[in-house]
């Protein structure tokens, strides 16, 4: 656990001039295609390198089945990393793909849900709402996701998807089907 900022402190976006408060949020890491526990450990050090982020909580890592994906798509690492940032969703959103493409992230055409290296998902940043092109806050389909809610409840039980509903709640109704918390490997938050 990092000591977090000040709560109080409101920082201002360089490149639009907004300020944003600082506000707690969540992402979600997956990876079914190489090595996939270092690809997620990429990511949790990439987050804690990134200015303006501050992570304060990882989550234990699951091995899940793969959802809405191909036939022959390989079991994925899962796992949540919570933090504070003054940055805004959109500058995160960024932060997120560059990070997916530093690990070898790969879009082929015409093939959604295809394996990858690496996914970073903004699931929640505070109670801030987005549907634009770009991004859609709350993440529409962490809710329904038990890959995304089970992680997250390990580190925050009371955590809650505004205007959705309490990720413990949410986790009961889904279910745990297809989704192993493998305590055998653990991802460093603490570096
Ligand atoms: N909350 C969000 N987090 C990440 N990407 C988002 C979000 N909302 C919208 N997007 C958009 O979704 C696009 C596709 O992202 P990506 O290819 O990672 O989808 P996916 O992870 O395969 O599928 P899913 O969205 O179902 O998790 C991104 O280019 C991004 O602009
Ligand atoms: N088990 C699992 N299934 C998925 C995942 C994922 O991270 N884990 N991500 C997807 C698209 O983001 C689609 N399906």
């Amino acid at each position: 656990m990092t000591e977090s900022p000040n709560p109080n402190i409101i920082d201002t976006d360089t490149l639009t001039g907004e300020m944003h408060p600082i506000r707690r949020a969540v992402v979600s890491l997956g990876s079914n295609l190489g090595d996939r526990l270092a690809s997620l450990q990429g990511a949790v050090d990439s987050l804690k390198d990134t200015p303006e982020v501050w992570v304060t909580d990882v989550s234990p890592v699951y091995e899940t089945e793969p959802v809405d994906s191909p036939e022959d798509a390989e079991p994925y690492l899962n796992a949540v990393v919570l933090f504070d940032t003054t940055l805004s969703v959109h500058r995160l959103l960024d932060r997120g793909q560059a990070i997916e493409a530093a690990f070898g992230r790969e879009r082929p055409e015409g093939q959604p849900n295809a394996p990858r290296t690496l996914d970073v998902d903004l699931i929640v940043c505070g109670d801030r709402r987005a549907d634009d092109d770009l991004l859609t806050l709350p993440h529409p389909r962490a809710h329904e996701r038990a890959f995304v809610l089970a992680p997250w409840a390990d580190v925050e039980p009371d955590a809650e998807i505004p205007g959705v509903g309490a990720v413990a709640t949410l986790l009961e109704q889904v279910g745990r089907d297809g989704v192993t918390r493998r305590d055998d490997l653990d991802l460093d938050g603490t570096s």
